[in-house]
């Protein structure tokens, strides 16, 4: 049985430690989120439900996180229905992810960059600034992608494994390649 599929059979009980969750502060879950981030097996992805649901600005059913996810500002995403994001997996920032989207292993969202507009501090000095990413429904990410700041994925896309995106894709489409470029229309 699929992980998802489990999930859909104890839903009850889940929504059950979601709402007892509620009374932990936000703070304390990101905390937990960071301890539980190695933990595999089902009871780790349970658990990573149960504390983004408290976390992140909305996250639908099902999102399945697999061990070694990172979430650097996990309270500015948002996830809809069926969502799965594989092992080691690093996102940042502000990221909002529609329904049916399946993320393979060590693929990167990047919302943020360093502005470099005062020479009087190194980059490292100068602020970050923030560009929301947003992926709508329907979309496959290959292992490995990154996906930079700003872009706008659309419906039933496929992208590639290794591929950089820093432009909008075009919906049923497959993109591939760094950057990633239009290969075909699926
Ligand atoms: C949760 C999970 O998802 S777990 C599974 C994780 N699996 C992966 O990450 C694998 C991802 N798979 C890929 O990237 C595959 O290459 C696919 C699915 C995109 C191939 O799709 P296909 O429709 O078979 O495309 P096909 O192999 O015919 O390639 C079409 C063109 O795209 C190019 N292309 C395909 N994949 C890539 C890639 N990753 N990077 C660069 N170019 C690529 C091909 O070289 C080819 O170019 P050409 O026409 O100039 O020869």
């Amino acid at each position: 049985m699929s992980v998802g599929s489990r999930f859909q059979k104890y839903q009850v009980i889940i929504n059950f430690l979601v709402f007892i969750n509620k009374v932990i502060p936000k703070k304390i879950n990101k905390l937990f989120l960071v301890l539980f981030r190695n933990i595999p097996t089902p009871l780790g992805v349970l658990i990573r439900y149960v504390l983004l649901k408290n976390i992140c600005l909305s996250v639908g059913k099902n999102l399945v996180v697999y061990e070694g996810v990172v979430f650097d500002s996990p309270e500015t995403m948002s996830f809809g229905d069926n969502v799965s994001i594989n092992p080691y997996c690093y996102l940042a920032g502000e990221i909002i992810i529609g329904d049916n989207v399946s993320i393979a292993h060590t693929t990167a969202f990047h919302s943020y960059n360093h502005t470099w507009n005062n020479p009087d501090l190194t980059i490292n000095r100068n602020p970050l600034y923030s560009k929301k990413i947003i992926v709508k429904n329907d979309v496959w990410f290959g292992c490995n992608c990154i996906i930079l700041s700003g872009v706008k994925i659309d419906n039933r896309t496929v992208v590639a494994a290794g591929s950089v995106v820093n432009k909008s894709l075009k919906s049923n489409s497959l993109f591939a390649g760094n950057p990633a470029r239009f290969i075909k229309s699926i």
